[in-house]
């Protein structure tokens, strides 16, 4: 295997003078070396072929044993030192302090076709980091992270990427609900890959502790491989800076909300300065359509990181990233209009992506009202977020009469649209129909830009979770399914039609596809 290392992460960054692989506070540095844990039998179950070609890593790479060997961490490739990263962050809300990669372990950065990537290991053994938890993964989330990351890239979101899936052949101790109840369950290892693993907390890490000549550097080497276009460091850059990484935060959401995905743990550790959705946790899939729904369980009491917050949320984080960055800028003045910023953006970016899903290329000042009272139907019975979305493109101008047996199969209840919901439905069909007259597009073409925009295939949360099932019995066929489907998710693909479906029932209330805790 041959790759064109480019390690400038670890050549132009304070690294930790500590190299004992023990628990401790890090401080006036950017990483910690440290060295992968051997595992008992490491096999790999799934490689994403498109991101091993991103990496210059060939076919042939990668049935090799040197292949399995890397990317779980067993042996390292020749002249790379991997390392962790420090950063703390704020968790539902309050300042946690040193957080830092518990369990991630960056292996190397590679530049293949003039992009930079850094590659490292989720679940691949202790760190300084790991305060008091051991620095594993397990299977179930490993598959849930890798199919997912994969999946948002070809859904058009900014992400980090997944590479590899692979087994560890450990046995890992989990509590899955946090009830008391622990068992073994398989370890995994997902090797992953982005332009940085940068997060808001890397910088808010040195803007507690007060050490602003690291956050300087940091902030500095951000620009410089990153945000090259913002130039030399000044004020200037530093505000523009935060006004990118602001953007950038808000796209990425708006795009979540589009495709109904709910992050589910919003911790400013868990938000990328590159603007890319990262930790794959206890996220979930909007299956009815409900502002109020969180896939996580830990989060139930105040449903902070629900569907309908999540742009709130983006705000929030950001306003810790700007506590963080005030030092090098000292004045709160612009810091301040790129938050006000956020949220008219917001309400336009939200706009328009609501109006690409309806198909609705004009734009007319009452849109907001007819999608806000789209929205309101949409919540008074369940409705499959996917389904309905994708199906309204089969609408044709002038058949108001029939919208309501276009998305009917969205219903999971369909007894539960009485009469009175059923004329609302039709009254907003009818709005719907005379503002279709605006457009210039015809029945074909609006169908062809709705279905770009409405994917007809998500990683719905009982799809993994029936992968998981059969991988724990050793059977991996259903990742593959789930992997080659997700690829082309706006695309019809008969020969997948089943996963177009709403959430069977017994999934409703199953642990996996409707509660996730924290655990994995
Ligand atoms: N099993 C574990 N061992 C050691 N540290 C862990 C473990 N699980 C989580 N952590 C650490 O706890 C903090 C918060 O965890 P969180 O669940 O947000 O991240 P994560 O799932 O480990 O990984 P990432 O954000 O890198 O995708 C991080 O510092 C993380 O590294
Ligand atoms: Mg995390």
């Amino acid at each position: 295997m041959k790759l064109n290392l480019k390690n400038k992460f670890t050549k132009e960054l304070p690294s930790d003078p500590v190299k004992e692989n023990a628990r401790r506070q890090v401080k006036e540095a950017c990483f910690s070396y440290v060295t992968p844990k051997r595992t008992k039998a490491p096999q790999i179950l799934h490689v994403s072929r498109e991101m091993a070609n991103s990496l210059g890593i060939t076919e042939i790479d990668i049935e090799t044993e040197t292949f399995t060997q890397i990317f779980t961490g067993n042996q390292l490739f020749p002249n790379t030192t991997p390392y962790a990263m420090c950063y703390g962050g704020h968790q539902f809300g309050n300042w946690a302090g040193q957080l830092g990669d518990g369990r991630a372990i960056n292996l190397f950065e590679v530049e293949h076709d003039n992009k930079l990537w850094a590659v490292q290991l989720k679940g691949a053994g202790e760190t300084p980091y790991s305060r008091t938890a051991d620095g594993l993964a397990v299977l179930r989330s490993s598959i849930r992270e890798y199919l997912c990351s994969e999946a948002m890239f070809h859904l058009g979101v900014p992400t980090t990427r997944a590479l590899s899936l692979g087994l560890s052949g450990d046995e890992v101790m989990r509590d899955m609900l946090y009830d008391g109840n622990q068992a073994y369950e398989k370890g995994a290892i997902v090797s992953r890959v982005a332009s940085s693993f940068l997060r808001f907390g890397n910088f808010e890490i040195f803007a507690a502790r007060k050490d602003h000549k690291t956050l300087k550097t940091l902030v500095d080497y951000t620009i410089k491989h990153h945000f090259t276009h913002l130039g030399t460091p000044s004020k200037e850059s530093y505000i523009g800076f935060f006004a990118e990484v602001s953007k950038r935060t808000l796209d990425m959401i708006i795009h979540w909300q589009r495709v109904g995905f709910v992050h589910g743990v919003m911790n400013t550790d868990n938000m990328s300065i590159l603007g890319l959705t990262i930790d794959y946790g206890p996220y979930g899939w909007l299956e009815g359509f409900d502002y109020g729904w969180t896939p996580n369980t830990t989060d139930s009491q105040h449903k902070r990181y629900r569907y309908g917050n999540q742009p709130n949320i983006g705000l929030w984080d950001l306003y810790q990233l700007a506590n963080a960055l005030y030092p090098l800028i000292e004045e709160t003045e612009p810091l301040e209009t790129v938050l006000e910023n956020y949220k008219t953006d917001f309400e336009n970016k939200s706009l328009e992506m609501m109006r690409s899903k309806l198909g609705l290329e004009q734009s007319d000042h009452k849109d907001s009202e007819l999608i806000q009272r789209l929205e309101d139907v949409l919540l008074l019975t369940e409705t499959d977020m996917t389904i309905f979305f994708r199906n309204l493109s089969n609408f044709k101008l002038g058949d108001a009469g029939k919208g309501l047996q276009i998305v009917e199969d969205s219903f999971y209840v369909p007894n539960e649209v009485s009469d009175t919901i059923a004329q609302q439905w039709r009254d907003w069909f009818k709005s719907y129909d005379v503002r279709l007259k605006d457009e210039s597009l015809s029945n074909t073409d609006r169908k062809e830009r709705m279905n770009a925009v409405n994917p007809k295939y998500v990683l719905r949360n009982y799809m993994s979770q029936l992968a998981i099932d059969d991988a724990n019995k050793g059977n991996y066929k259903l990742i593959d399914e789930l992997f080659q489907v997700l690829k082309q998710p706006y695309a019809e693909q008969p020969e997948y039609e089943k996963w177009f479906a709403k959430r069977p029932d017994w999934a409703r209330h199953k642990v996996g596809c409707s509660m996730l805790s924290c655990s994995s």
